[in-house]
């Protein structure tokens, strides 16, 4: 995993890497602008359209003159619009760079810039240099790249946008963001989520190993992450071993929940998955998901099952004493989420008798009816660290970049997903897979990372097909595939 380290240790995580390899400053510079055009010529927009590139005095309007003279190779109609004065002392890489620019390029002042025209502007203005309020020149430039109607794409970061902090001033709204080495942790907030736009992460070459020299506890979970985190199975393996699950869901109106947890479970590659539910809805399970058994009491014995899930559907009322029978009776790490997260903020004493290492999995409204209101996420986080050290249970907060927050007090930002998976029942179909991972004899950690990044892998196979049209069940059907795209067999 990544580890995400604050935006001013980004020097020395450069003087680091450029002492450890040999390579210059300028070269890294180089690799960070290849990466954005690699990027860019990716995503084949039109090459009649102009773009016109904001660059700083700073570095990241060095990134800029050199993604100006790249693009210019390319064959693109190239301007760039100076955020400086004559005054002004560029970085000497950004010199280097400007010094660079092919004759080609249209060299202008940023205030000429003509925003009634088409095309795409690059936001190279400001970085994670950004230190202090915005000075008045810095709030008007924002304004003209804002006043543009077309694409606009930032260069790392958003310029006005600090790199570790919540946003208090003016900055761009960009489309897309190409970030540089690591997602600065600001873009992964989801008040920040209109500014961003979508996210964009470039590897320039710095390894992993390279951020252990800084101390943090938040990390970004990658694809190429994923596969590390899972078991291996043998040819020998029996049912018994991919482990049997309950899943503790649905009532009368509310089945589809059960439905939707259960068929992930077993997607997910749940053994045996049985459903605790109401008698009475016997035969809507059973027609719709018949390789699950059901069950409609509680059984004394709840050790014959290896994790249990416990929520969707389920209904609040009456339902407190069958949490806490389930919480005396099962001593392993179970998945609450939903309904069940409901009984507990309206009966908080039974916080302390969930089981340690559980996994709760609270959207953003159910975290602040459990744990109290949040102004913003930086607050939440640090409460949903106290949670977690305090009570050693661990919680995902939902929602796009979903954040699992470890009792060991690790914080790991999920890079899969998509917005079309803001759907009823897409959070029954995670809870189900979450459910099946701890089953299969996963440490809680790692049924998280797994869960959790195949859940936004499957929303982004299924969302490529039906769009807006995404539903729940297409995520289940997505989830065989995912394990294909991750090589997992
Ligand atoms: N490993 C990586 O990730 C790599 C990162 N790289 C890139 O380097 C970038 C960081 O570059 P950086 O450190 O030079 O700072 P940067 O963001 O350009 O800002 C400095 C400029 O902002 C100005 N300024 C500051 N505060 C201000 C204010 N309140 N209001 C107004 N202006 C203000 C400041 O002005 P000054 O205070 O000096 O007058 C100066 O001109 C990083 O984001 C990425 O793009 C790649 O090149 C290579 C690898
Ligand atoms: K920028």
């Amino acid at each position: 995993m990544l580890k995400i380290i604050p935006g001013w240790q980004v020097k020395l995580l450069d003087a680091n890497h450029i002492q450890t390899t040999g390579i210059s400053s300028l070269e890294l510079m180089e690799r960070a602008a290849k990466g954005f055009v690699d990027w860019w010529n990716g995503k084949g927009f039109d090459h009649s359209a102009p773009v016109n590139i904001f660059c700083g005095a700073g570095n990241n309007g060095g990134d800029g003159f050199a993604i100006a003279r790249l693009l210019d190779t390319s064959g693109f109609k190239v301007s760039v619009l100076k955020c400086f004065d004559e005054s002004a002392k560029l970085s000497s890489d950004a010199l280097v760079n400007f010094k660079l620019l092919p004759d080609g390029i249209r060299v202008m002042d940023w205030n000429e810039f003509d925003k009634s025209k088409d095309g795409i502007v690059v936001d190279a203005f400001l970085g994670v240099g950004l230190t202090g309020e915005l000075r008045s020149t810095a709030k008007a430039i924002i304004q003209k790249i804002n006043s543009f109607d077309g694409k606009v794409i930032s260069v790392d970061i958003p310029s006005g946008l600090p790199s570790d902090d919540l946003l208090s001033g003016a900055c761009v709204r960009a489309d897309f963001t190409v970030t540089f080495a690591f997602p600065k942790l600001s873009l992964l907030f989801p008040e920040h989520a209109a500014v961003t736009g979508e996210l964009i992460l470039v590897d320039i070459g710095i390894a992993d190993t390279e951020y252990d020299l800084f101390d943090s506890t938040s990390y970004y979970l990658r694809k190429e992450d994923v596969p590390f985190f899972h078991r291996k199975f043998h040819r020998f393996s029996h049912k018994g071993d991919f482990g049997k699950v309950l899943i503790v869901a649905g009532s009368e109106g509310k089945m589809g929940a059960a439905i939707l947890s259960c068929k992930a479970a077993l997607r997910s590659g749940s053994g045996l998955v049985t459903a605790l539910m109401p008698k009475s809805e016997r035969q809507i399970i059973q027609i719709a998901v018949p390789e699950a058994m059901c069950q409609f009491e509680l059984p004394t014995d709840l050790s014959r099952f290896d994790a249990i899930g416990i929520g969707p559907g389920l209904g609040v009322m009456g339902k407190s004493a069958l949490l806490e029978s389930i919480f005396h009776r099962f001593k392993n790490p179970m998945v609450i989420d939903a309904d069940a997260l409901t009984i507990l903020s309206e009966n908080p004493d039974l916080v302390h008798l969930i089981p340690k290492g559980s996994i709760l999995t609270p959207h953003l409204k159910e975290f602040d009816r459990l744990l109290g209101d949040t102004s913003n996420h930086l607050a939440r986080l640090e409460k949903a660290a106290d949670f977690c050290r305090s009570l050693e249970l661990n919680l995902l907060i939902k929602g796009a970049n979903s954040v699992i927050c470890l009792a060991d007090g690790r914080q790991v930002f999920n890079s899969s997903g998509t917005p079309y998976m803001a759907t009823g029942g897409s959070g029954d179909v995670l809870t189900g897979m979450l459910t099946s991972f701890l089953g299969q004899g996963y440490s809680s950690a790692n049924a998280m990372f797994c869960g959790v990044y195949h859940h936004g892998l499957a929303g982004e196979i299924a969302g490529e097909h039906y769009l807006r049209g995404t539903i729940a069940s297409d995520l289940i059907d997505a989830i065989p595939e995912t394990f294909v795209q991750l090589g997992i067999s």
